[in-house]
């Protein structure tokens, strides 16, 4: 047999007044020193979208009113060498929402114990060498499992930076 676990990738669209940033997307900085999305092991007995939801509730306060549900789901990768089975979540909150969570996540259960912070992926280009891309250098840090690779899809896959992009900073360290 194998565990599962449900992750989520939360993301939000700013306001056109914030020309830097036309997205942010929550990651998290895990009790391991590594980058990954908020989420969890999923309980025997417990359906996936239950188990991630009550994990999103301890890691970052999500409420009923964001719970997520089946139509959130973008797929699901099995990790032989450690027989777990994770399944991935995407959901595009509003800002306001967003926001909310990230401000929650200090009095949540997880706060400084699983969840060591809660990070926006730094998406920008720079104003002085349009040739740099802040995600070049946030992909030399370590993820989790397959945490990166997930992100990437999602970037490309939810139109959040073009493709040519993503493809740009995963390959090139430019700085
Ligand atoms: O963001 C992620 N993407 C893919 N797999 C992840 C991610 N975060 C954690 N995992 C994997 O899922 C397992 C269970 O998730 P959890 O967040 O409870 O980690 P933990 O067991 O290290 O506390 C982890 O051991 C890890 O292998």
């Amino acid at each position: 047999g194998y565990r599962h676990a449900a992750h989520a990738l939360i993301y939000c669209k700013m306001a056109p007044s914030n020309e830097k940033m036309k997205h942010a997307v929550m990651m998290q900085l895990r009790f391991d020193g590594t980058l990954g999305f908020p989420g969890g092991f999923v309980d025997g007995g417990e359906n996936l979208e239950n188990g991630l939801n009550r994990e999103l509730y301890e890691e970052i306060g999500l409420t009923q009113a964001n719970h997520f549900t089946e139509t959130d789901y973008f797929g699901s990768w099995y990790h032989e060498h450690i027989r777990l089975m994770d399944h991935f979540y995407v959901k595009k909150l509003t800002e306001n929402d967003f926001v909310k969570l990230e401000n929650r996540t200090l009095e949540c259960h997880d706060w400084g114990g699983e969840t060591m912070g809660i990070i926006r992926v730094p998406l920008q280009k720079s104003s002085k060498n349009p040739n740099f891309y802040s995600l070049s250098q946030f992909f030399q840090h370590n993820f989790i499992g397959n945490a990166k690779h997930q992100l990437i899809q999602v970037l490309v896959e939810k139109n959040i930076l073009p493709a040519v992009d993503v493809q740009d900073a995963s390959v090139n360290l430019i700085n």
